[in-house]
């Protein structure tokens, strides 16, 4: 299987982020991949009024593209995330999708865990805008590979990427937006943590570049295999990463190193709130 990540560098202008969304995924396909993965907010990335003026429901401009494109290219495409509208809620979702090669959507991914910090300065608030999703999200290509989905921020919570290595996942994906000032100490070396620990594939699909008016993103989109080696990287520019998954290699390193075998489920008790002790 091919997998690619497309880097891009999205802005307030929704129209001009579909076009090149729609540039990059067809140069990924050209190149012979059959699965797609876009970045967080690759329809809209800028201050808070922009983000929900791009807000769209489901059956909306981005979602249609996406299942059109997947279909008329003949990959699965999980178009990173998006504002998502739905009837009845004040915040939006940020939501991402995977469209297969019928057009239609396989699977619907919320953000878990919202970005509220504050990092050099620059405070970050999601909650503000959105509604944190609860569901975990095992999906299928069409080929039947198991794909984690996950956006950004997530990153940094173990607990979710296990729960998707257990549930099947092959190949966890990462659209993002990962500030710049993380990117540089943190990106990669959770990128590879995650793929170490799970025997999974990883595809990052990240940001680049500045989003007007505030936000900066740090780029690095990358492909990493289950050993844990870095199997291409994006320049610091729009474009994208491919590289071939070798999944009889997934397997061996499964069986020689059988560390997901090895757990001790029964001994961890995990506390019942997210309180930290101590
Ligand atoms: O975890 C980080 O350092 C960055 C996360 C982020 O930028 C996001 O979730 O939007």
């Amino acid at each position: 299987m091919r997998a690619a990540a497309i880097q891009l560098n999205a802005t307030a202008d929704v129209a001009r982020n579909l076009e090149r969304a729609d540039t990059l995924v067809r140069a990924a396909a050209a190149d012979g991949a059959t699965l797609v993965v876009l970045p967080e907010k690759w329809v809209a990335l800028g201050d808070d009024d922009a983000m929900r003026a791009a807000a769209q429901p489901l059956d909306g401009e981005a979602a249609t593209w996406a299942c059109a494109t997947a279909r008329e290219l003949g990959i699965d495409l999980v178009a990173g995330s998006f504002g998502e509208l739905v009837p009845g809620e004040d915040r939006t979702r940020n939501t991402s999708i995977h469209a297969g090669p019928d057009g239609e959507i396989h699977a619907l991914y919320r953000k878990i865990h919202l970005f509220d910090v504050e990092v050099d300065g620059v405070a970050y608030r999601e909650s503000d805008l959105e509604t944190a999703g609860d569901e975990v999200v095992v999906s299928a290509t069409a080929d039947g590979v198991g794909l984690g989905l996950s956006i950004c921020y997530d990153l940094r919570f173990p607990e979710l990427y296990r729960l998707l290595a257990l549930r099947g996942a092959r190949v966890l994906v990462v659209p993002a937006a990962f500030t710049l000032a993380t990117t540089r100490d943190h990106w990669e070396i959770l990128l590879r943590a995650r793929a170490i620990e799970n025997q999974c594939f990883v595809i990052a699909a990240n940001q680049i570049g500045e989003h007007p008016p505030t936000y900066r993103s740090g780029g690095r989109s990358m492909i990493v295999d289950p050993w844990g080696v870095v199997l291409g990287v994006v320049p610091d520019r729009e474009g994208h990463v491919i590289a071939d998954l070798d999944l009889a290699g997934q397997d061996r390193v499964r069986t020689k190193l059988p560390a997901l075998a090895n757990r001790r489920p029964s001994a961890y008790r995990w506390p019942e709130t997210a309180e930290v002790q101590g």
